[in-house]
């Protein structure tokens, strides 16, 4: 799903009035109708209901919610800031809203906050899309009562004060603190930045019909990558395919102490369908690899405890190097000489990404097409540090456009960055994969599919989802405390077998 900065949402939703056609206040009723949707299934109407609405659009959502909850029964208590000036829209829901009610107060001063119980719920329509600036004054005091009291709060669009892309970090402006937030039709990229999590706990998008075309045409590097996205006819099996058409892929992992990451990484390569997997270990792995992973072929280096050299790499239609691989210097020379002669793909992860941050130039001798696989610390090692996620994020694209390579940015919402500057952030995955050994499962599903034949762009996005999908399944089952890598590799099946029979 392409999804927009909020001013480019702003040109949709006008491009959406103008050709549908659909005047602004029938668009907006149509957004008040999913947000009621969504509402009164979630809640009873047994609960007090005080929606605070600002003086724009966000505040005319609010305004005409208020009214469709009235009319089904809730009891609903609408308060809007004074304003020297409203939108056009939300006068017209004031008016209508004035007929169907005489809860309605306007705030001059603190004085005029309602007191907020524990079991109310709070409507959240003070500033949407339309944020100008940074909250002050009457507005921020509101903000501050909202966030002071136990109620829940439900946000329309984004929570009030928080801006849609890049935020102030840390942030001391005042931001609501949502419960829920309900986004239309798109959701925010400031949803997927960490710094951001206390404002946002949980949100979700509601489908308000903007137009097609414009989504199509309006131009945009940032996309979120949700089930419907993944291309299946990647993954089809022919009837007569055979182990040959699958491809071959080398894992090169694993020291002493070790050899776990590269039993994970090359099971999770062969639940990915590759063809054929063999293991490049130093010696001292030899029987863990044939008795952990006896679907692998096991070459050993002439070393004892870790990697010095690389086999021929010919047969291989795609290479994982560095999971568990240690940063010896001798393992080090390996791989920048791997970097600078291989003509097959790489996926390079974990030490491979820490030896390769000692010497960041040595991506521009990459032959062939390379996907590093960095969690936010391996990140930092390789480009320097950031003050934020979002400066973050602008660093992986200019890296990512610099190197001409596809960076995986891993953690919740893995971003992964290709080398024309689109950003794919990833909608599944939790927290339970925070554990020692998942990562080496990514880099072995990714490499697992391209191996197979699919284009590193691909390979990351479907691997990336696959990932976080299996991580999803196997919570469904175990839960997230105990979930440990293993449970990743294991529900990787099922995983597939969710995409393939969708
Ligand atoms: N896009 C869609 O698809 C659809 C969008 N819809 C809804 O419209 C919302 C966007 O509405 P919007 O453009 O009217 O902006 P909104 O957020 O209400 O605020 C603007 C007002 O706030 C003011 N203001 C701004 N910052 C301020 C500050 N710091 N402190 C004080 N004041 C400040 C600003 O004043 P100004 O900056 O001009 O001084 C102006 O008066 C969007 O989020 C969604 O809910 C749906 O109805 C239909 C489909
Ligand atoms: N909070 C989270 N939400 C979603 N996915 C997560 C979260 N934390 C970690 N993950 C995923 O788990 C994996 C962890 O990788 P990594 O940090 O390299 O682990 P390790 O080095 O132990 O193998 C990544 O794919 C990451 O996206
Ligand atoms: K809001």
């Amino acid at each position: 799903m392409k999804i927009f900065r909020t001013e480019q949402v702003k040109y949709i939703d006008a491009y959406t009035i103008q050709n549908e056609p659909i005047a602004s206040i029938d668009l907006m009723e149509r957004a008040a109708h999913a947000l009621f949707g969504w509402f009164r299934n979630r809640f009873h109407n047994n609960r007090k209901v005080i929606i605070f609405c600002g003086p724009g659009n966000n505040g005319g959502d609010g305004l005409a919610l208020a009214r469709m909850l009235l009319n089904v029964g809730y009891n609903v208590h609408t308060y809007y800031l004074s304003s020297k000036s409203y939108s056009e829209d939300f006068n017209t829901n004031l008016v209508r809203l004035k007929e169907a009610s005489s809860s309605i107060y306007m705030i001059n001063s603190p004085k005029d906050f309602p007191k907020i119980e524990p079991d109310d719920i709070i409507v959240d329509a003070l500033f949407g899309s339309g944020l100008s600036r940074p909250i002050e004054g009457l507005a921020a005091d509101l903000i501050s009562s909202i966030n002071s009291s136990n109620a829940l709060v439900v946000a329309i669009d984004i929570p009030s004060g928080l801006f849609g892309e890049e935020n102030s970090v840390p942030n001391s402006n005042p931001v609501v603190r949502a419960s829920y937030c309900l986004s239309l039709q798109f959701p925010k990229i400031a949803f997927f930045m960490s710094e951001n999590e206390e404002y946002v706990k949980d949100w979700r998008t509601l489908p308000i019909g903007l137009h097609p075309d414009a989504i199509e045409q309006t131009p945009s590097p940032y996309f979120y990558t949700t089930l419907s996205d993944i291309s299946t006819n990647l993954l089809n099996q022919s009837k007569f395919a055979h182990k040959g058409s699958f491809g071959h892929v080398l894992i090169m992992a694993g020291s002493y102490s070790m050899m776990g990451a590269a039993c994970l990484c090359s099971k999770a390569s062969i639940r990915s369908g590759v063809g054929l997997a063999t293991l490049y270990i130093p010696k001292c792995g030899y029987e863990i690899a044939q008795t952990a992973v006896p679907e692998a072929l096991a070459l050993t280096d002439s070393n004892d405890t870790h990697l010095t050299n690389y086999p021929d790499l010919n047969k291989f239609s795609a290479i994982c190097v560095g999971p568990g691989m240690g940063q010896d210097t001798e393992t080090a020379s390996m791989i920048r000489s791997l970097i600078k002669n291989s003509t097959k793909p790489l996926v390079i992860d974990a030490d491979g990404l820490n030896l390769i941050s000692k010497n960041i130039d040595l991506l521009q001798e990459l032959k062939a097409p390379a996907i590093l696989t960095p969690h936010p610390g391996e990140f930092d090692r390789l480009f320097g540090k950031s003050s934020s996620s979002w400066e973050q994020l602008q660093k992986a694209i200019s890296m990512a456009q610099r190197y001409g390579v596809i960076i995986v940015l891993k953690g919740a919402y893995t971003r992964v960055v290709l080398p024309n500057g689109e950003v794919h952030f990833n909608s599944t995955g939790n927290s339970g994969m925070a554990t020692g050994g998942s990562g080496d499962v990514l880099s072995g599903v990714i490499a697992g599919l391209l191996a197979r034949g699919l284009e590193p762009k691909d390979a990351a996005i479907i691997g990336v989802f696959v990932h976080g999908l299996a991580g999803d399944l196997a919570a469904d089952d175990f839960g997230k405390v105990s979930l440990c890598a293993t449970d990743i590799l294991n529900y990787i099946c099922k995983a597939f077998q969710h995409l393939t029979k969708k």
